[in-house]
């Protein structure tokens, strides 16, 4: 593949680091994990082995948090309060209504995935500090319920439920309990890792981080963070089965606002994203008030406060995510972009045979009548649009005319107020975008939706988890080569013509039969824009791929359009063939005036 290296004088610095370290990281939090857990045991000193279990079930939590907050973009503030629903269900079950513990494990899970659900419903509605008041409110209130519903819980007199034989010498004089704690952060990590290397783990993160170009994905937003927060809530609740025999008593005292505190200044403490944050957050966090403080136990959430404005003022990304950003910044001085080429591609459809049309030249897409008002504003007004498979058609007007919102229509971001849409067969008029993009529609934006928090790399293969149909193998060495070249690229430091050719593959990858461009030749260099122009002529030709091409650029859309359709105000002013439209004075009046276009 083509490569150059680009640099830019005012380079904007990422927002969050790619997290290429995550593997060093897996394995140093797991080394520092079975050590803490462990080690005090082998020397028999009670003291820090019970308070590397606590720890250890914390960092768990911790570890959920922080791939809910980050990698999912939920903000809960009310972790706690899953961790005491899932003691308390074992607690109650067991220690109050003497049922086995395999029938307290159950109802410890069934409370906290509930209590998850519960959560996720804000979630639906409302986003970031918002829903981080909600789960703060469900924090504040916790422990007062538990209080209240004293004839299950025995109000502040509590539980009671030892469970000694977990803490009898298994191995070398290591408790069950002992190994189970140490196990569970380590899962918990290894599910961050693997999670954030996974399709459903790309789909979750590009929907927190914009809901939009996730849903032109065909991916749901709010099944996204609803799912992320029933696994955040069945793992804490599975540490708060752990915390029950780790303390022997759950009482409203263990879960007061303060222990969801923890777990959120523990993220941040530690570096938002990173795998060994949430060790290092919790060290720091949990042992400084609890275990060096001791006598300051009055004031515990007065100390994680001023420990976390200590260590967001020094270091803003927390410990580890400045140690990383100092590393990267290191490793990568001098080093630039790659930039992206589609000539790989284009070079690649232009070997493949030419599509065969279908023997009925069928429209795959038929808008009628479509009015989109808002307010006293029509957008668009009575618009009638075909599209036929292997068409480009141009879709042009002045500033305000209407193009985005009739595209906003065709893949159901808006809702028309009148009119109907059909797309492959099937009536769309009330349909949503992620099932309008799953049918095969595929868009770009005026601008370009980028990930920050991926690599170069993973925000094109957002592009291919949303692929439906085969990969083809000339296309799969291509792929190899770009991953090879972009794996740890930043997308922050892509130019903006840079960032629009990125969006352009990944809905390339995609392949769907119908794609929407809106406004792609903006800042395009022109050597950019001629390969854009040939990748539209082959995608056309070669896969039969219908293109709607919104662009103020004239001569552009008149090079490669096969029909074009003009609005004014909102209302098709014409369409037909450039060749036709070039002679029309109503276009030529409004669009060609100066501009030299030869139809
Ligand atoms: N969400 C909205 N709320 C209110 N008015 C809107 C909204 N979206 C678009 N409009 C109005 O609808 C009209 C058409 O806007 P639209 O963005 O579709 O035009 P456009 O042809 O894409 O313009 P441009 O070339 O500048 O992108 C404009 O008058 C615009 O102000």
């Amino acid at each position: 593949m083509n490569t150059q290296t680009i640099t830019s004088s005012a380079q904007p610095r990422p927002e969050t680091s790619s997290f290429d370290s995550d593997t060093q990281q897996l394995w140093l939090a797991s080394g520092l994990l079975l050590i803490t857990g462990i080690v005090p045991a082998l020397f028999g000193n009670a003291y820090w082995e019970h308070s590397f279990q606590l720890m250890n079930i914390y960092i768990a939590v911790t570890v959920l948090q922080n791939w809910l907050f980050v990698d999912a973009g939920q903000k809960s503030f009310g972790q706690g309060v899953l961790l005491g629903l899932g003691a308390y269900g074992l607690a109650v079950a067991s220690g109050v209504f003497d049922q086995p513990i395999a029938v307290g494990l159950f109802w410890g899970i069934v409370a906290s995935a509930a209590g998850g659900l519960l959560f996720a419903l804000p979630a639906l509605r409302v986003q970031g500090f918002h829903l981080g008041f909600v789960t703060l409110s469900a924090a504040v209130v916790f422990p007062q319920l538990l209080l209240q519903m004293d004839d299950l819980t025995q109000g502040l007199n509590g539980i009671s439920m030892p469970m000694r034989g977990l803490s009898e010498p298994l191995l070398l004089g290591v408790s069950t309990l002992s190994l189970l704690c140490t196990a569970a952060p380590i899962i918990a990590l290894l599910f961050h890792y693997k999670m954030r290397r996974s399709r459903l783990g790309r789909r979750m993160r590009t929907a927190a981080e914009s809901p939009e170009a996730a849903r032109s994905l065909g991916i749901r937003p709010g099944v996204m963070s609803s799912l992320a927060f029933l696994i955040a809530s069945v793992g804490t609740g599975i540490c708060g089965l752990l915390f029950v025999p780790a303390v022997s008593f759950v009482t409203p005292q263990s879960f007061l606002m303060d222990v969801s505190f923890i777990f959120f200044f523990a993220v941040v403490v530690g570096g938002r994203g990173q795998l060994l944050g949430p060790v290092v957050g919790i060290w720091a966090v949990f042992t400084i008030p609890n275990i060096l403080l001791v006598d300051l136990a009055h004031y515990k959430p007065l100390v994680y406060g001023f420990i976390t404005l200590f260590v967001v003022i020094l270091f803003p990304d927390g410990i580890v995510g400045t140690i990383e950003e100092f590393r990267q910044k290191k490793r990568k001085a001098g080093g630039g972009e790659r930039a992206f080429h589609l000539t790989a591609l284009t070079d690649w459809l232009s070997a493949l045979p030419d599509h065969k049309a279908a023997a009925e030249d069928e429209p795959i897409l038929t808008v009628r009548g479509a009015t989109k008002r808002f307010g006293s504003v029509v957008a668009v007004d009575r618009v009638d649009f075909d599209l036929r498979p292997g068409e480009v058609h141009g879709l042009i007007g002045a500033n305000g005319s209407g193009k985005t919102s009739l595209l906003n229509i065709l893949n159901g971001f808006s809702r028309m107020n009148e009119g109907s849409y059909h797309f492959a067969g099937r009536d769309v008029s009330k349909a949503t975008a992620p099932a309008i993009a799953e049918r095969g529609l595929g868009r770009t934006f005026q601008t370009p939706r980028v990930f920050p928090s991926f690599s170069v790399w993973n925000n094109v293969r957002v592009g291919l988890d949303a692929r439906e149909t085969e990969m083809p193998a000339g296309l799969e060495q291509i792929l190899r080569e770009m991953e090879a070249e972009h794996a740890d690229g930043m997308p922050t430091l892509l130019s903006h013509g840079q960032r629009r050719i990125l969006e352009v593959v990944r809905v390339v990858l995609k392949d769907s039969p119908v794609v929407l461009f809106d406004e792609p030749a903006a800042g395009l260099s022109g050597e950019e824009r001629e390969e854009f122009s040939k990748l539209v002529k082959l995608l056309s030709r070669k896969l039969g791929t219908a293109v709607v091409l919104v662009e103020h650029d004239l001569e552009l859309v008149w090079s490669i359009a096969d029909r074009i359709t003009v609005l004014e105000t909102g209302s098709v002013i014409a369409s037909g063939r450039p060749a036709d439209l070039v002679r029309d004075p109503a276009v030529q009046h409004l669009f060609v005036g100066g501009a030299h276009v030869d139809a």
